[in-house]
């Protein structure tokens, strides 16, 4: 137990693995394919990290509204999945969802959003209104498989997160970065917050990633796993779903 609340030293913080964006697909297939998880499965403990996360620094009493921007794959899932968690935490919820990806597990997902209460927006709140309405923003735009430059039917969602004025938490990407070497240009969004899931990828090394505040959430790796992509993570402290990183 005291190694596993050892804050990690030098050394082992220059040794952490990140993963590229091909490693990460493959590992992602891995879990899929050999191992059997379901989206489901995996969709719902990410989503419960990064409610964990937002939570642990952006504590309701404070900050009471949150945003979710939700992006057609599989990082809007993890979205709508937090969302659920955040009403359960405490906060008021809202929902940007624009791209709506017609398959069951999201439109199953949406479903529990709205009988929790969570307001779908139709349209997309201007910066005035995005700061005085709400504290956080969750971005769920886009994860591991983007590809840059940002496509014009999501221009707008990723404008108001780089614009809004308020606090952003990245789940997994911070949306329009490129996996592997982060922002391209000076008007990139910057986080304030960023939930790495199940292992960090390389846009999110330090050098990159600056004074982000940095978690790592998405506990479900199978030891083999680990052992196959030579991964380095942080140890988690008891049953905790997210593990802040130096
Ligand atoms: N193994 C894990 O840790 C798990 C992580 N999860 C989350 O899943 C995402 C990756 O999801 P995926 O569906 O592969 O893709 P994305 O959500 O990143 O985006 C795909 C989506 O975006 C569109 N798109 C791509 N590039 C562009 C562009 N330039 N402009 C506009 N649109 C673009 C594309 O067409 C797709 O529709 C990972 O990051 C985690 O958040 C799982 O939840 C569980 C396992
Ligand atoms: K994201």
């Amino acid at each position: 137990a005291m190694a596993s609340t050892a804050p990690l030293s030098n050394s082992e913080k220059k040794s952490m693995k990140y993963l590229s964006q091909s490693e990460a697909a493959s590992l992602d297939q891995d879990l899929f394919n050999e191992y059997k998880f379901s989206v489901d499965q995996l969709m719902e403990l990410a989503g419960l990290s990064v409610a964990t996360a937002v939570s642990r620094a952006y504590a309701p009493s404070s900050y009471k509204s949150v945003l979710v921007v939700c992006g057609p794959g599989n990082n809007g899932g993890d979205g709508l999945v937090a969302a659920r968690h955040l009403v359960l935490f405490g906060y008021n919820v809202a929902v940007y969802y624009p791209k709506r990806t017609p398959k069951p597990l999201y439109e199953n997902l949406l479903e529990q959003c709205k009988r929790f209460g969570i307001q779908i927006l139709d349209i997309l709140p201007d910066q005035t209104k995005i700061k005085t309405e709400y504290q956080v923003l969750i971005d769920a735009l886009f994860g591991f498989s983007f590809k840059p430059p940002v496509r014009d039917e999501l221009k707008p969602a990723l404008d108001i997160l780089i614009n809004g004025g308020v606090p952003v938490c990245s789940v997994d990407i911070p949306s329009g970065w490129d996996v592997e070497k982060g922002p391209s240009d000076n008007i990139a969004l910057k986080p304030a917050l960023l939930i790495s899931l199940s292992a960090p990828k390389l846009c999110s090394k330090p050098e990159i990633l600056g004074n982000v505040k940095h978690f790592l959430g998405g506990r479900f790796l199978p030891p083999s796993i680990v052992t196959k992509y030579n991964l380095t993570l942080p140890n988690y402290l008891d049953q905790d779903q997210v593990v802040q990183l130096p």
